[in-house]
């Protein structure tokens, strides 16, 4: 018997139970008649034409029962036909349409007596052919559920009231407080791992053409810190997919384009950019820029090296900003900007990093008429919202021209090969090559995902490390024994500094300078056996996944704790293998990975080994966007200096400059060189 029928899909895509609509084709009716025939002189009174929708690979088979048969007999016999030993609800097949083509669910079939009556509807023909389909009786699934309800004011609910407190705490960050008050560490979850909340406003939701949004997406998100959420979105890409269509999102754009992070995974410069970027930070070519991250390394060493012993070095965040920009730049663009250089002369960062920071910082909102203009903005005729716009669409301009420099420098083969900007203009993927125009988005979301992540969490790394003595030995004891003697570790003794790694990936657990990771919801479907519907938002809350106590707690005592043993690789194989996503994850995960894991090694192994830094006391560390910064870092940051003991500008007490070797003085003298130029360019 020819298999004809198929279950319609419902409800964007979810077959739902009883509600089973059949689709048989006449053939197959007209076999299960002549089937019937065949076999009149059966004993049996009942021949029916079962079909089950769940099972895929069954097929409709006739079932032949005595008349005295009950329900239980007929399951049984439909189990033997199907092949399959699960316990259905019966339908009986009641009316076709007036195409003849589809046919309806009748009630369920209780007992087969009932089967009479719907005999005596039924033409002649049909008498002794009775149709069933089974369903499985699936409870019909709920929504996601609310987090924690509105404040009641005079017996209503204010949704802004009742949302926005959600995010609000001890802490400037509103994912942690979040985290805090939803999904709190220390016992169950109120209100479970995955909430429906609602956003305080109404965020315009883009990129789904005609279609109808349900209105829950323009109001509410879904927060969640479960594992198996993020494990089911990994598994169904197509169905929750990472769109940059709100519009706090489409402003952000103004500045930085359709860049690979700040771009939808439908857009086509995304495509081209996803199969062409990641190959140029794999692990292989992050090796090949050893060299590069080598010498900003180097370089912030040697500027630390001038200050004195016990000295308090403020404004760390700042000097860590300018070595892992430094760092990015020159291994994707081929620039030294020599930021940590110009630090350490006090003078003012690179124009690039300038021009940057202002346009990022108007468009995410940090810079505004108050920051700029303070008090000066209510000055009659000072059209201070004026001023900010024409500043802004200036440096707009100014950071294109600098891109097209550095596209045509590179062109002109004056900058060096092994680029990001020379792979993006000479090779291609499937024939496609990324498109000029979209070079500018590649390389100033390079610069937004690549340098104030890495900063940040090495600035947590090592507060972390200076809080927490026991730790900060055994790495420092791993540095000496892998670098044996040397002051700073070679491309193979990176990927050695196993421990140090497990206190960064740590400092990263807690602080993880993404706090939100988001995908959406492409159409009305399930996802963790709940509803979601085609727009909504969900928002893996970083901060909450990795301190969800179900993952991090046990024999690690308190998730909130800093324990890089977490990372040991026992306890990283024992642990749900999406507990932990600092990076993000599938297709749209980190590209930078691992350029930002070798670039933290060498950077805390060559920190560790020649000072050793002591927190102001007092110091109490919080996650803070401070001075505009897209990324949460320490909260003014500063370290007591002192040469390591027994480390390699030991002497006396007191630092030394560290240009020792004739290559550090000769790259030491270059920068120097290079800032003059630019200083005089400038003026
Ligand atoms: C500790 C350092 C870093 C962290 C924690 C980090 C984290 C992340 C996360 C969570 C995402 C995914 C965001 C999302 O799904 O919405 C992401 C994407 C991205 N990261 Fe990183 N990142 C780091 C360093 C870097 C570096 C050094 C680079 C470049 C050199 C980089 C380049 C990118 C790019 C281009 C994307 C977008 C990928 C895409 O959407 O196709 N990141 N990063």
């Amino acid at each position: 018997m020819a298999e004809s029928s198929q279950m319609l899909k419902l409800a964007g895509g979810m077959a739902v139970g009883a509600t089973a609509v059949m689709v048989a084709s006449s053939a197959l009716k007209q076999s299960l008649r002549d089937s019937v025939r065949c076999d009149a002189s059966s004993s049996f009174e009942y021949h029916l034409a079962v079909h089950c929708p769940e099972i895929t690979a069954a097929t409709w088979q006739l079932v032949k029962l005595p008349k005295a048969a009950s329900v239980v007999d007929l399951r049984q016999a439909t189990c033997a036909a199907l092949g399959a030993d699960v316990d259905f609800s019966f339908y009986p097949v009641e009316r076709e349409t007036v195409d003849g083509a589809c046919l309806k669910l009748g009630e369920e079939l209780k007992e087969i007596g009932c089967l009479e009556l719907l005999l005596a509807t039924l033409p002649p023909d049909h008498l002794r052919v009775i149709q069933l389909v089974f369903a499985r009786e699936v409870p019909r699934p709920a929504d996601v559920p609310s987090g924690p309800t509105a404040f009641p004011i005079c017996g209503t609910c204010l949704p802004i009231l009742g949302t926005t407190y959600q995010s609000k705490g001890p802490y400037p960050i509103p994912e942690y407080n979040f985290a805090q008050n939803v999904f709190p560490t220390s016992g169950k979850y109120p209100w479970g791992s995955t909430v429906r909340s609602h956003e305080g406003r109404k965020q315009s939701v883009g990129e789904f053409g005609a279609a109808v949004i349900h209105r829950d997406a323009q109001y509410f998100e879904i927060m969640t810190a479960d594992a198996n959420i993020v494990q089911e979105m990994i598994s169904r890409p197509a169905d929750f997919p990472k769109l940059w269509n709100r519009d706090v999102e489409v402003g952000l754009q103004d500045f930085t384009a359709n860049g690979l992070f700040t771009s939808s995974e439908k857009s086509e410069d995304w495509k081209t950019g996803h199969s062409l970027l990641p190959r140029g930070f794999n692990q292989i070519k992050v090796k090949g820029f050893a060299p590069q991250i080598l010498a900003k390394t180097r370089a912030f060493v040697a500027e630390w090296s001038k200050f004195e012993a016990g000295q308090l070095v403020e404004g760390v965040n700042e000097w860590l900003t300018a070595m892992t920009a430094d760092a990015v730049v020159s291994c994707s663009m081929g620039m030294d900007m020599c930021n940590v250089e110009r630090l350490g002369l006090k003078q003012p960062p690179h124009k690039f990093v300038e021009t940057f920071r202002f346009g990022l910082g108007v468009s995410i909102g940090s810079i505004t008429t108050q920051s700029e203009y303070g008090l000066k903005r209510f000055l009659p005729f000072f059209d201070a919202e004026g001023q900010l716009q024409e500043k802004y669409e200036a440096t707009k301009k100014e950071m294109q021209r600098q891109v097209e420099d550095l596209v045509e420098a590179t062109r002109r083969g004056e900058l060096s090969e092994n680029s990001i900007i020379a792979a993006m203009l000479n090779d291609s993927a499937d024939g496609k090559k990324v498109r000029f125009g979209a070079l500018y988005g590649h390389v100033v979301n390079l610069m937004i995902a690549g340098h104030e992540t890495t900063a940040a969490t090495l600035g947590f790394t090592m507060q972390l490390l200076a809080e927490h003595p026991e730790f900060e030995q055994r790495a420092l004891e791993e540095v000496r024994q892998v670098l044996q003697g040397k002051s700073e570790p070679s491309v193979e003794d990176v990927p050695k500094l196993q421990f140090v790694e497990q206190c960064f990936r740590e400092a990263l657990r807690l602080y993880s300078p993404v706090t939100s990771i988001t995908r959406d919801v492409a159409y009305d479907t399930l996802l963790g056996g709940h509803r979601v519907y085609q727009g909504e938002r969900i928002n893996l809350v970083t901060r909450a996944l990795h301190t969800n106590p179900e993952y991090w707690g046990g024999e690690f005592g308190d998730p909130l704790s800093f324990n890089p043993d977490r990372f040991s690789p026992e306890a990283v194989r024992q642990r749900h293998p999406n507990a932990y996503h600092p990076w993000g994850f599938a297709t749209r995960a980190c590209i930078g990975s691992q350029f930002a894991l070798f670039e933290a090694k060498t950077f805390l192994a060559s920190m560790l080994i020649h000072f050793q830094l002591k927190g102001v006391p007092g110091y109490k560390m919080v996650a803070n966007c401070e001075g505009g910064g897209a990324a949460p870092s320490p909260e003014k940051l500063a370290f007591h200096i002192f040469p390591r003991p027994g480390g390699p500008v030991w002497s006396d007490g007191t630092m030394k400059p560290l240009c020792v070797s004739d290559t550090e003085a000769t790259e030491a003298t270059e920068a120097e060189d290079v800032i003059q130029d630019d200083a005089s360019d400038s003026s």
